[in-house]
Protein backbone atom coordinates (compact mmCIF):
# COMPACT_ATOMS: atom_id res chain seq x y z
CA UNK A 1 0.00 0.00 0.00
CA UNK A 2 0.95 3.47 -0.98
CA UNK A 3 2.18 6.07 1.86
CA UNK A 4 -0.76 8.41 2.87
CA UNK A 5 -0.27 11.87 3.01
CA UNK A 6 -3.15 13.29 5.66
CA UNK A 7 -4.10 16.85 6.85
CA UNK A 8 -6.94 18.05 8.61
CA UNK A 9 -8.85 21.74 8.22
CA UNK A 10 -11.26 23.52 10.50
CA UNK A 11 -13.85 26.14 9.69
CA UNK A 12 -16.07 28.11 11.19
CA UNK A 13 -18.62 31.03 10.02
CA UNK A 14 -21.45 32.96 11.16
CA UNK A 15 -24.55 34.38 9.26
CA UNK A 16 -27.10 37.04 10.78
CA UNK A 17 -30.85 35.61 10.25
CA UNK A 18 -33.58 38.04 9.21
CA UNK A 19 -37.03 37.66 8.20
CA UNK A 20 -38.70 36.50 5.09
CA UNK A 21 -35.14 35.59 3.74
CA UNK A 22 -34.71 32.04 2.51
CA UNK A 23 -32.95 29.66 5.08
CA UNK A 24 -30.22 27.95 2.80
CA UNK A 25 -28.28 25.11 4.86
CA UNK A 26 -26.39 22.34 3.63
CA UNK A 27 -27.35 22.81 0.67
CA UNK A 28 -31.19 22.96 0.86
CA UNK A 29 -33.40 25.48 2.04
CA UNK A 30 -35.05 24.80 5.70
CA UNK A 31 -38.92 26.03 6.15
CA UNK A 32 -38.17 28.75 8.67
CA UNK A 33 -39.73 32.49 9.38
CA UNK A 34 -36.01 33.67 9.13
CA UNK A 35 -33.42 33.01 6.84
CA UNK A 36 -29.04 33.86 6.84
CA UNK A 37 -28.21 36.80 5.17
CA UNK A 38 -24.91 37.10 3.13
CA UNK A 39 -23.41 38.22 -0.12
CA UNK A 40 -23.96 35.05 -1.38
CA UNK A 41 -26.98 32.48 0.26
CA UNK A 42 -25.52 32.75 3.42
CA UNK A 43 -25.36 28.69 3.41
CA UNK A 44 -23.06 28.85 6.59
CA UNK A 45 -22.57 24.87 6.75
CA UNK A 46 -21.31 25.12 3.47
CA UNK A 47 -18.85 28.07 3.96
CA UNK A 48 -17.68 25.92 6.71
CA UNK A 49 -16.75 22.61 4.76
CA UNK A 50 -15.06 24.83 2.45
CA UNK A 51 -13.26 26.88 5.02
CA UNK A 52 -11.79 23.41 6.50
CA UNK A 53 -10.98 21.81 3.25
CA UNK A 54 -9.20 25.09 2.18
CA UNK A 55 -7.61 24.65 5.52
CA UNK A 56 -6.58 21.38 5.16
CA UNK A 57 -4.81 22.25 1.87
CA UNK A 58 -3.60 25.18 3.02
CA UNK A 59 -5.13 27.28 0.60
CA UNK A 60 -6.23 30.09 2.16
CA UNK A 61 -10.24 30.68 2.98
CA UNK A 62 -13.50 31.23 1.23
CA UNK A 63 -13.59 35.04 0.95
CA UNK A 64 -9.99 34.67 -0.30
CA UNK A 65 -11.20 32.08 -3.87
CA UNK A 66 -14.64 33.84 -3.43
CA UNK A 67 -14.19 37.65 -2.37
CA UNK A 68 -18.11 38.97 -0.79
CA UNK A 69 -17.12 42.37 -3.02
CA UNK A 70 -17.26 40.71 -6.40
CA UNK A 71 -20.93 40.98 -7.65
CA UNK A 72 -20.30 37.63 -9.70
CA UNK A 73 -20.89 36.00 -6.19
CA UNK A 74 -24.17 38.30 -5.39
CA UNK A 75 -26.54 35.81 -4.42
CA UNK A 76 -24.34 32.47 -5.69
CA UNK A 77 -25.48 29.17 -4.92
CA UNK A 78 -23.00 28.25 -2.08
CA UNK A 79 -22.74 24.79 -3.69
CA UNK A 80 -21.27 26.07 -6.86
CA UNK A 81 -18.43 27.52 -4.59
CA UNK A 82 -18.03 23.97 -2.60
CA UNK A 83 -17.80 22.04 -6.31
CA UNK A 84 -14.75 25.02 -6.92
CA UNK A 85 -12.96 24.22 -3.64
CA UNK A 86 -12.97 20.67 -4.17
CA UNK A 87 -11.54 21.19 -7.70
CA UNK A 88 -8.50 23.42 -6.08
CA UNK A 89 -8.31 20.13 -3.97
CA UNK A 90 -8.29 17.84 -6.07
CA UNK A 91 -6.10 19.60 -8.74
CA UNK A 92 -3.33 19.47 -6.05
CA UNK A 93 -4.28 15.47 -5.27
CA UNK A 94 -6.03 15.88 -2.45
CA UNK A 95 -9.20 13.55 -1.73
CA UNK A 96 -11.56 13.93 0.95
CA UNK A 97 -11.45 11.69 3.75
CA UNK A 98 -14.57 12.26 5.70
CA UNK A 99 -16.18 15.85 7.16
CA UNK A 100 -17.59 16.70 10.45
CA UNK A 101 -19.95 19.31 11.67
CA UNK A 102 -22.09 21.09 13.53
CA UNK A 103 -24.73 23.86 13.30
CA UNK A 104 -25.77 26.37 15.87
CA UNK A 105 -28.82 27.22 15.64
CA UNK A 106 -31.62 27.97 18.20
CA UNK A 107 -34.10 27.01 15.84
CA UNK A 108 -35.97 25.48 13.96
CA UNK A 109 -34.82 21.90 14.60
CA UNK A 110 -32.82 21.19 11.70
CA UNK A 111 -32.30 16.80 12.36
CA UNK A 112 -34.90 16.24 10.13
CA UNK A 113 -33.33 17.96 7.49
CA UNK A 114 -29.96 16.15 7.71
CA UNK A 115 -30.78 13.09 5.47
CA UNK A 116 -31.14 15.83 2.71
CA UNK A 117 -28.43 17.80 3.72
CA UNK A 118 -26.02 14.91 3.56
CA UNK A 119 -27.28 13.69 0.36
CA UNK A 120 -27.09 16.83 -1.24
CA UNK A 121 -23.43 17.58 0.06
CA UNK A 122 -22.77 14.24 -1.46
CA UNK A 123 -23.71 14.67 -4.51
CA UNK A 124 -21.84 17.97 -4.71
CA UNK A 125 -18.51 16.84 -3.38
CA UNK A 126 -18.25 13.39 -5.12
CA UNK A 127 -18.63 11.37 -1.84
CA UNK A 128 -20.51 8.84 -0.17
CA UNK A 129 -23.25 10.49 2.61
CA UNK A 130 -21.57 8.65 5.12
CA UNK A 131 -18.96 10.27 4.96
CA UNK A 132 -20.48 13.39 5.36
CA UNK A 133 -21.36 14.10 9.04
CA UNK A 134 -23.76 17.21 10.28
CA UNK A 135 -24.92 17.76 13.73
CA UNK A 136 -26.39 20.55 15.60
CA UNK A 137 -27.23 21.96 19.10
CA UNK A 138 -28.97 25.24 20.11
CA UNK A 139 -26.91 27.51 22.73
CA UNK A 140 -29.65 27.18 25.39
CA UNK A 141 -30.93 30.54 24.55
CA UNK A 142 -27.61 32.06 25.33
CA UNK A 143 -25.84 34.91 22.96
CA UNK A 144 -26.64 35.76 19.39
CA UNK A 145 -27.73 32.31 18.51
CA UNK A 146 -29.80 31.73 21.23
CA UNK A 147 -31.49 35.20 20.83
CA UNK A 148 -31.97 34.01 17.02
CA UNK A 149 -30.25 36.48 15.65
CA UNK A 150 -27.72 34.47 13.94
CA UNK A 151 -26.57 30.92 13.04
CA UNK A 152 -23.07 29.62 13.64
CA UNK A 153 -21.23 26.58 12.12
CA UNK A 154 -18.37 24.21 12.43
CA UNK A 155 -16.91 21.77 10.78
CA UNK A 156 -13.35 19.74 10.85
CA UNK A 157 -12.52 17.75 7.67
CA UNK A 158 -9.10 14.99 7.01
CA UNK A 159 -7.89 14.87 3.43
CA UNK A 160 -5.02 12.92 1.80
CA UNK A 161 -3.21 11.81 -0.71
CA UNK A 162 -0.84 9.15 -1.92
CA UNK A 163 2.71 10.80 -1.11
N1 LIG B 1 -31.42 23.66 15.59
C1 LIG B 1 -31.29 22.46 16.20
C2 LIG B 1 -30.72 22.30 17.45
C3 LIG B 1 -30.66 21.06 18.01
N2 LIG B 1 -31.13 19.97 17.35
C4 LIG B 1 -31.15 18.64 17.96
O1 LIG B 1 -31.64 18.72 19.29
C5 LIG B 1 -30.70 18.16 20.22
C6 LIG B 1 -30.72 18.88 21.52
O2 LIG B 1 -30.23 20.20 21.35
P1 LIG B 1 -29.43 20.87 22.56
O3 LIG B 1 -29.00 22.19 22.08
O4 LIG B 1 -30.40 20.93 23.67
O5 LIG B 1 -28.28 19.98 22.86
C7 LIG B 1 -29.37 18.21 19.50
O6 LIG B 1 -28.47 17.23 19.97
C8 LIG B 1 -29.80 17.96 18.06
O7 LIG B 1 -29.98 16.57 17.87
C9 LIG B 1 -31.68 20.16 16.09
O8 LIG B 1 -32.11 19.19 15.44
N3 LIG B 1 -31.74 21.39 15.54
C1 LIG C 1 -19.28 33.38 0.39
C2 LIG C 1 -18.99 34.84 0.24
C3 LIG C 1 -18.86 35.11 -1.28
O1 LIG C 1 -19.97 35.62 -1.84
O2 LIG C 1 -19.98 35.73 0.77
P1 LIG C 1 -20.91 35.60 2.08
O3 LIG C 1 -22.19 34.94 1.68
O4 LIG C 1 -21.09 36.96 2.67
O5 LIG C 1 -20.21 34.63 3.10
P2 LIG C 1 -19.02 34.82 4.14
O6 LIG C 1 -18.83 33.50 4.81
O7 LIG C 1 -19.29 35.98 5.04
O8 LIG C 1 -17.72 35.17 3.29
C4 LIG C 1 -17.28 34.52 2.13
C5 LIG C 1 -17.72 35.34 0.95
O9 LIG C 1 -16.69 35.69 0.16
Amino acid sequence: MPPFHFRVGFGYDVHQLQAGLPFWLGGITVPHTHGALGHSDADVLIHVICDALLGAANLRDIGFHFPDTDPQYKGIDSKKLLAGVLRLLRERGYEVGNVDSTICLERPKVNPHIPAMQQTLAEVMGLDADLISIKATTTEKLGFVGRQEGVAAYATVLVYKTA
